[in-house]
């Protein structure tokens, strides 16, 4: 029940928008003389589900890893909950509860997946190499009992306790997808990040996948910014839907927003066919 008053928490309730959770401020990354990134802004807010979205080689990949860490940012910056945090180290921001998933599935695949979601909530107690090496030595009972708590809450919500002691490389790839996110969750983030969260899934895994992520959100009160190709999972998600091409903002805005944009239509088709794109991004088939 605590759980129902968490789920209607998002900005809708309150009177002011509130302090965004995260913040992406003029950001510029360049390779050489490319510029993925030029001059990128925009907020999340907590509580909300905010979708970035852009034809390939828009700059989707670049901003995420520009805000996980991954990428030092040519100017601009980036800020979780008010701090700065364009020099913080990568691991230090999943610490800080900015966790993410990654587009091709990084997971451990020799290991089971219990280990799997244990090493995500071990990243997240240590945030480094001398925390990790005392780590066997020291505390280790005080965590147990909470961490059991964490990863057993995440394999019951993720429904994969049938398959907790199997090695992920065994398990098809929808369920690898899943193991993905429940590692992202035992780190605890405020924000979770996915990285094109249904990418080569087919409908019913994709339909898993959706429901879990407006759980994550519904259940967790956890905020959610996800980099996503398909359409109609991102117009039925997301409150906010932020459109990158040639590495720059070109619209923002609610779903119903982005899709009625010329200048989302002429970036996604050039002069191609226009009633065949907005088909795309309603999410329904193309008219023949
Ligand atoms: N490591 C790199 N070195 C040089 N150029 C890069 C690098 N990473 C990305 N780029 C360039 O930056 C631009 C943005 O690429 P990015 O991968 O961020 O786009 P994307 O929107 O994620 O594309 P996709 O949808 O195809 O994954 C592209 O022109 C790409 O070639």
């Amino acid at each position: 029940m605590q759980e129902e008053t968490l789920a209607a928490m998002p900005a809708a309730l309150s009177p002011s928008p509130a302090e965004p959770v995260l913040r992406v401020d003029a950001l510029t990354l360049a390779f050489g003389g490319v510029k993925a990134l030029n001059g990128v802004g925009f907020d999340v807010q907590p509580g909300s589900i905010t979708a970035v979205i852009g034809p390939n080689g828009a700059g989707k990949t670049s901003l995420f890893n520009t805000i996980s860490g991954f990428y030092r940012p040519t100017a601009g910056s980036v800020q979780f909950e008010g701090a700065d945090i364009t020099r913080v180290a990568a691991p230090k921001r999943a610490a800080m509860g900015l966790a993410r998933s990654f587009q091709n599935i990084a997971l451990f695949r020799g290991m089971t997946v219990l280990d799997n979601i244990k090493l995500g909530r071990h990243a997240h107690l240590r945030t480094n190499v001398f925390d990790a090496l005392f780590y066997l030595g020291r505390a280790r009972r005080e965590e147990a009992e909470l961490r059991r708590d964490v990863e057993e809450r995440i394999i019951d919500f993720l429904e994969i306790d049938h398959i907790r002691h199997a090695s992920v490389a065994a398990l098809p790839y929808g369920l690898q997808k899943r193991v993905e996110m429940a590692r992202a969750l035992a780190m605890q983030p405020k924000v979770l990040m996915l990285d094109e969260p249904v990418a080569g899934m087919n409908r019913e895994e994709t339909e898993d996948m959706a429901r879990f992520i407006l759980d994550v959100r519904r259940e967790w009160g956890i905020t959610v910014l996800m980099v996503e190709h398909d359409m109609a999972m991102v117009m039925d998600l997301s409150d906010h839907v932020v459109v990158l091409n040639f590495g720059q903002v070109i619209a923002q805005g609610t779903p119903q927003q982005v899709q009625a944009d010329p200048e989302v239509v002429r970036a996604y088709l050039g002069a191609g066919d226009v009633g065949a794109l907005r088909a795309k991004l309603r999410g329904t088939a193309v008219p023949a």
